[in-house]
Formats: structure tokens, sequence, C-alpha cells
């Protein structure tokens, strides 16, 4: 029976996992289920081959189901083998958890807890965690938390404008996708220089959730998102940054309660909400409707003018990074937020982009502009690791 490290990142349109050796040196296979809730299909990389299966039950099934299913797929594909500690993303930390963290009754009670301030992800986090214990029971199970790389921040980053209490009780701008933010922060210098590494730097982690990270000296120092992850840029079905006058509205005139609304700015909004069509950046650049074409506008608008902010607060701006699946894979998109930046001297380098190339801005540019691929489930397993008696 060969005994192996899980790990799994659970977002909010796709399950990523990696299986590694026991000493965390072989990634002995990985890759993800996609179409979280559409057409869910799992592509299975192991030992320079990709599979790709679909599950035999309804299209439409819940992230338990599927993540049931990828750890029985995940048994029968491999053999026999024994899970003898696996880490786990789970978006809320809260204010408590500013590191990872093994995995007890205690902690999960807490954790279960700030379910309500990430109703998109850490109910399926969650559910990870307990399938896991539920196939291999007994085996000790880390967590690494999304909001604990913004921790950096000054505390007026950290601040809602409102009384006093409501910050004392923990009403406050957390931020996310820390993960992915700590893999591209340790990059930076191999990527860039160690001087650009250390200077006023703004990653755009563009996924079906998104958000922006301002860095300085590879540290956060601001983030879109706050206390939950609706805040901040245009998603693939959230709505982001938005007047609170407008949810008091929809109560009022429209009597919408919190789980309408909750649907309404989560699931109904963004990208899908604008197009009419999906929340997918692949289906809106492929679609001739001119809402498809709307919904993209907005969505690279929302960005400009916060990075706009961004810069205001790291004072300047050295580098833009863009990552995760939008940000990695969508030239059209970059083209169009470096064009928007050339007020700032940022030069792309079109062909640089379009060919993939790692730094998409020319020479010249003040801004340097680079595409880091994330691996937040590299940043698990390192933390698994080090947790590791
Ligand atoms: N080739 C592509 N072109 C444009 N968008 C893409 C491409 N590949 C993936 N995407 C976008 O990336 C999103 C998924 O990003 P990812 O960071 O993997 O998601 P998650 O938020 O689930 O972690 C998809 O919803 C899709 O909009
Ligand atoms: C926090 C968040 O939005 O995560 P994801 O992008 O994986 O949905
Ligand atoms: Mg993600």
């Amino acid at each position: 029976m060969s005994r192996v490290l899980l790990i799994l990142n659970t977002g909010s349109s796709t399950i990523k996992f990696a299986l590694h050796g026991e000493d965390g040196q072989a990634r002995i296979a990985h890759g993800l289920i996609d179409g979280v809730g559409r057409a869910p299909r799992l592509i299975l990389h192991r030992a320079g081959e990709v599979q790709e299966m679909h599950p035999d039950f309804a299209e439409d099934a819940g992230t338990e189901a599927l993540i049931d299913w990828l750890l029985t797929v995940l048994s029968d594909a491999l053999g026999p083998m024994e899970v003898v500690a696996a880490g786990h993303r789970v978006v809320h930390g809260g204010r408590e958890f500013a590191a990872p963290t093994q995995i007890t009754d205690a902690v999960m009670a807490k954790l279960r807890r700030l379910c309500p301030l990430a109703p998109g992800h850490q109910p399926y986090n969650l559910a990870g965690i307990e399938a896991v214990a539920r196939h291999w029971p007994g085996t000790r199970q880390i967590a690494c938390f999304d909001t604990a790389f913004h921790q950096s921040r000054p505390r007026v980053a950290q601040l809602y404008a409102l009384p006093r209490a409501l910050s004392d009780e923990g009403i406050l701008r957390y931020g996310f996708h820390g993960l992915s933010y700590d893999h591209i922060a340790g990059r930076l210098p191999d990527v860039l220089s160690e001087r650009l590494a250390q200077g006023r730097v703004i990653v755009a982690h563009l996924g079906s959730g998104a958000s922006l990270c301002a860095l300085q000296g590879g540290k956060s120092v601001e983030t879109t998102m706050g206390f939950t992850a609706l805040d901040g840029l245009m998603m693939g079905t959230r709505c982001g940054q938005i007047d609170p006058g407008v949810v008091l509205h929809l109560m009022r005139e429209k009597a919408m309660d919190a789980d309408g609304l909750e649907r309404l700015l989560g699931r109904e909004s963004g990208l899908l909400g604008v197009s009419g069509i999906s929340p997918d950046m692949r289906d809106l650049l492929a679609s001739p409707a001119p809402e498809a074409a709307e919904a993209v506008a907005l969505f690279v608008h929302m960005i400009l003018r916060q990075i706009g902010a961004l810069s205001a607060t790291l004072g300047g701006l050295d580098a833009l990074v863009f990552t995760a699946g939008i940000g990695e894979h969508a030239p059209e998109i970059r083209a169009r937020v470096m064009d928007g930046l050339g007020w700032f001297g940022l030069v792309p380098d079109a062909a640089a982009n379009q060919a993939q190339d790692t730094v998409i801005s020319a020479p010249e540019s003040r801004v340097v502009t680079a595409v880091i691929p994330t691996d937040e489930e590299a940043v698990i397993l390192r933390a698994l690791l080090a947790l590791t008696p």
C-alpha cells in the first residue's frame, strides 16, 4: 500500500488536487474537477498521461458529492493507498487563524462558525476535510487559510468606516486568495528580480473568483476583497464592489431576504449576470453577443479602477503580475488591462503577451508586467511538510 500526502483546493468553480509521496518530493498525480455545479469533469494527470473522466451522477451534483467521487476515483486509479496526511485550502480563517493549523474537533467547530462569511467556499472546504476523514479515518489534516497572508496589512487597510464596536467584533476587511499571493510573492525574485520583488507590485488573481493584492516588500499591504469574497472586482458570478444602498433598496422595494440577496450577489451576478450567457470568460470571449462584450468591458473597467486605487496606496507601481485562470490564459483581457495603463508608463509587448511569455511588457516599460502561474497546492504542501512532526 502506497503512503501519500493529499492536497485539496476547493475553489468556486474547481476542485484542484495533488498527491505526493510521503516525503513530499515526487508528485504522483494532480489535476482538477472543473465545471463544478454545471458540467463537471475530472482531469487527472499522472505518469505523464492525462485522463478525462465524468461522474455518472447528475451534472449539477454538489461539491460534496464530487469530492467523494474524486477520492474514490483516486483510490481506484492509483491502487491501494493510505493518505498519511492531508492539507486543505480553507478560505476563511477569521481573526484567529493566521497560520496553517492542524485540524481538531475544536478547530472544525470554529471554522464552521465562519461558513456564513464565505458561503460559496467554506462549507465545501470543510466538506473536503470531512470526506478525507471518512475515507482515511485518523489521518492528520491541516488547514491553510486564504485570509492569513493579508494579516500583514496595516490596520487602516483592515477597517471599515463603521462604528468601532463592530470592528472590535470582527467586522473587518479580511481579504482572500492569500495562498495564491503567497506563492506569487515567493516567485517574484526568480521571475523578475530581487529589487522588483521588494518593490511596489500589484498581483491580479483573475479566476472564477478574482481579486487584486498590493505587495510591498513581498507582503500584502492592501487587497480588493473584504469581509467576504464578494467585494472588489467583478467575478464569474459575483458582483464585486457595490453601493450598500443597492442592497437596502432590494430589501425594501423587492422584499429580498438574506438568502435571496446571497444568491443574487454571489451566484447570479458578475460575468454571468451582466452577459446573461455564462460565468466563464472563455464563453464570453467567443460570443458575438453585445451583452457578452459589455460584461467583458465591465470586468476590465473594474480591474482598472481598482489598480488605480491600489497603486495610490502603494505610492506608485513597479510591477504588475497576472495569475489564475483568466490571468494566465486570456491574452485579450491582459492586453486590455495593459492598454488602460499606458498613462502609468506601462508599455505592453503585444507579441510576448500573445505568445504567453512570462514578461509581457516592453523593455522600456516603467511597469514591468508578467504572467506567473499560481500554485496554491504548492503552498499547502509546504505548510503540510513544515507541520510534520
Ligand atoms: N483559456 C482561457 N481563456 C479565458 N478564460 C479562461 C481560460 N481558461 C480558464 N479561464 C477562466 O478561468 C476561470 C477559472 O479560473 P481558476 O483560477 O482555475 O478558478 P477557481 O476560482 O475555481 O480557482 C474559468 O471560469 C474561466 O473563466
Ligand atoms: C476566495 C475565492 O474567491 O476563491 P475562488 O477564486 O477559488 O472562488
Ligand atoms: Mg481559485
